[in-house]
């Protein structure tokens, strides 16, 4: 062997164990890491239903500099955590920086010497450095993730905010699961693309900048070599991000089905167990499972993917380094140490590259959950409060002179001018002025020509067959739609000029089914109205004949309900929602089918609170059982309508069999 082979050979050895280190470094943060993250990462959640999954369709693509600028209003205040976040991370890549620089000085003066006494400086700076960069990680750390999920709760907040202010048409219309699935999983998204991933990207720059900068310290020309590889990174990042985010957003789909599938088979568990389905539910849930497992190996095959394709050109760049340097070295124009070094930044810049790719997919696969949330953000409401209607006054409990007894005296003639006097809560008056309706996806319409008044104190038994209207009038009033033609007014007031919150003040509705919350009894009826007292709620109870039965529960008013309030039968559950409404106090009171699926006995004992509930108040009672009904009561029956909209032939049927009866 020569003197260059011997000189190869006594370089070669601690350079390979180097670089061997420097490669260890580099694989360890490879996408295989990177690929089995995402996989597990998903693996846990709710998997597709296939019940009406050909209807599901992926969210609009939204630019990422779009959706960036739609949710960067969410960050003001928390910011300042951010730059803390970024400017640890500053702190920890000059820490490291330094601390490679003294292992280049230590390998140069202590190991190629033999001299102990020249180690212990260095050693002692290097020691101090780590715990710099340790405690500028924990900062980063914590600081990045406090703003992080202060972003998700305002993003959170704002979209559940959002949703409440649409009509329940919405709602109709889609899957709760899948609403779930965005409110949870895909909000996360958000986080991931305009915190997590902004953050990520600025420190891997910052890091690439100062790895590379030193690298070019030490050896200009030999780092050039190495970074002429760095393009081709960009490029297959760039190759693969529309593929990740087209995977991506197959996978948020086919989770929110799924989410879907096991909602709807759990919140009808008592119908599946009846009527023997269970293995229908599972193989929907299995179908939907087997729709989520598709996109996410989809997922998995990319990653698998990308991996070894970024781990070519890091190979390319590490045989460079090797080769090249160990011929410097062999020339003399490169110590060991210089060597070890350069190698060590460079093993250090690889894995920062590779991570600016990968946060760049990661943000592409962020952005396909982000769509979904902008696809819920964008939606409007079918209704919404006019311009004009903001300016009304609201303050209700101010105007209103609200009893619990539910004792109201008619506002009288109100109208124009007058309408600070509509919005009291001593009204109640209703018109329905030649209302025509046709629901959005119909073609045929519901109501044609719609008339009918109401006073306070007036029972309206709104009835005729199955699928006439009676419900859709409800709708109307409460203003989850509006007439496509004619007009409803609220003593005297068009409600389209009331804001919804003042309107839905005035209007209690009661459905046939008892919609109850889980939560104690209390919760339940207090839930009428926002700060009632417990003297009132008992009051409450009393009126709608509930005190008893509630008194004889384990706990009394404290006594859990159940989900649905399930844990209590059909005429208790009834009562409670009699007693909300009763403590809602509202001058117009919608009965929905109110004695659905009670016998007839427990139906006799409801109408007497119902009774006093009606007492004094406008009543809409929508029934097509007039077996309770007093004979004299007003009605409005409706037909259904005609099989064509043609000649718009749907005929209402005003037929007066009575006087008004007034309940007092
Ligand atoms: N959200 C909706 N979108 C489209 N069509 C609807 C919607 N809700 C109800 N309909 C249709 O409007 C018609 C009237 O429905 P509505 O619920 O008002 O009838 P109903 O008289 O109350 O019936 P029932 O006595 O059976 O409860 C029906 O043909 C129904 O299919």
């Amino acid at each position: 062997m020569g003197q260059l082979g011997r000189r190869l050979a006594a370089v070669w050895v601690p350079s390979a164990l180097a670089l061997q280190a420097a490669a260890l470094l580099v694989v360890s943060s490879l996408p295989q890491e990177s690929g089995s993250r995402r996989v597990t990462r998903r693996l846990p959640r709710f998997p597709e239903s296939g019940r009406t999954s050909a209807t599901a369709e992926v969210a609009p693509f939204v630019s990422i500099r779009a959706t960036f600028r739609r949710f960067w209003p969410y960050t003001r205040g928390l910011r300042r955590l951010f730059a803390i976040g970024v400017v640890a991370a500053m702190v920890g890549t000059a820490c490291e920086v330094a601390a490679i620089a003294l292992f280049g000085r230590i390998t140069d003066e202590v190991l190629s010497s033999g001299q102990l006494s020249a180690f212990w400086t260095p050693a002692a700076a290097w020691l101090g450095l780590t715990a710099l960069a340790g405690a500028a990680a924990f900062a980063g750390a914590y600081t990045a993730a406090l703003g992080g999920e202060r972003f998700l709760l305002r993003v959170r907040d704002g979209v559940f905010e959002h949703l409440q202010t649409l009509t329940p048409d919405y709602f109709e219309n889609r899957k709760l699961g899948d609403l779930m699935a965005r409110l949870t999983d895909d909000i996360e998204a958000i986080e991931e693309l305009v915190v997590s991933g902004l953050i990520k990207l600025i420190t891997a720059l910052i890091s690439v900048v100062f790895f590379a900068t030193a690298a070019m310290f030490i050896r200009w020309d030999l780092a050039l070599v190495t970074f002429a590889l760095i393009p081709a990174f960009v490029l297959v990042s760039k190759g693969f991000a529309g593929r990740f985010r087209r995977a991506a957003a197959r996978e948020r789909l086919s989770n929110g089905a799924m989410n879907s599938a096991i909602e709807e088979a759990l919140s009808n568990q008592a119908l599946v167990q009846a009527y023997n389905r269970q293995d229908t539910e599972a193989a929907r849930l299995h179908a939907a499972g087997r729709g989520w497992l598709r996109a996410n190996l989809a997922q998995a095959r990319l990653s698998a993917l990308y991996g070894p394709a970024v781990q070519v050109i890091e190979t390319g760049c590490l045989l460079t380094i090797i080769g090249v340097g160990a011929w410097e070295i062999a020339s003399g124009r490169l110590t060991l140490g210089g060597l070890l070094a350069f190698a060590a930044y460079l093993a250090y810049l690889y894995p920062q590259v590779r991570g600016l790719g990968e946060t760049a997919l990661t943000i592409s696969e962020a952005a396909a959950g982000s769509d979904r949330i902008l696809e819920v953000l964008d939606a409007r409401p079918a209704v919404a409060d006019r311009p004009t209607a903001s300016t009304e006054p609201t303050a209700v409990g101010a105007a209103g002179t609200s009893t619990p007894s539910g004792t109201s005296t008619p506002s009288g003639a109100v109208a124009g001018g007058a309408r600070q006097v509509a919005v009291d809560r001593a009204g109640g008056r209703i018109e329905f002025e030649g209302v025509h309706f046709t629901y959005p996806n119909r073609i045929r319409p519901t109501l044609a020509g719609l008339s009918f008044s109401a006073r306070p104190g007036d029972l309206i038994v709104c009835t005729g067959p199955s699928g006439a209207g009676k419900s859709t009038v409800a709708k109307l009033l409460l203003r989850f739609y509006d007439p496509s033609v004619g007009r409803i007014l609220l003593d005297g007031v068009d409600i389209r000029e009331l804001p919804h919150h003042t309107l839905r003040e005035r209007v209690t509705l009661l459905t046939q089914e008892s919609l109850l919350f889980s939560g104690t009894v209390r919760d339940n009826i207090a839930y009428g109205r926002a700060g009632a007292d417990q003297a009132e709620i008992v009051r409450a109870a009393v009126t709608a004949g509930a005190h008893d039965f509630i008194r004889g529960l384990p706990e009394g008013y404290d006594t859990p309900i159940g989900q649905k309030g399930r844990l209590l039968s059909g005429g208790q559950r009834q009562r409670i929602a009699i007693a909300r409404a009763v403590l809602r106090d509202a001058p117009v009171l919608i009965l929905d089918e109110p004695m659905t699926g009670l016998d007839e006995a427990t139906a006799a004992r409801i109408m007497e609170p119902l009774g006093r509930l009606m007492s004094g108040r406008t009543t809409i009672l929508i029934t097509h059982d007039l077996r309770l009904v007093p004979d004299a009561a007003e009605k409005v029956v409706l037909a259904p309508a005609p099989a064509t909209a043609r000649g718009r032939s749907l005929r209402l049927t005003r037929r007066r069999l009575g006087t008004a009866l007034r309940v007092s």
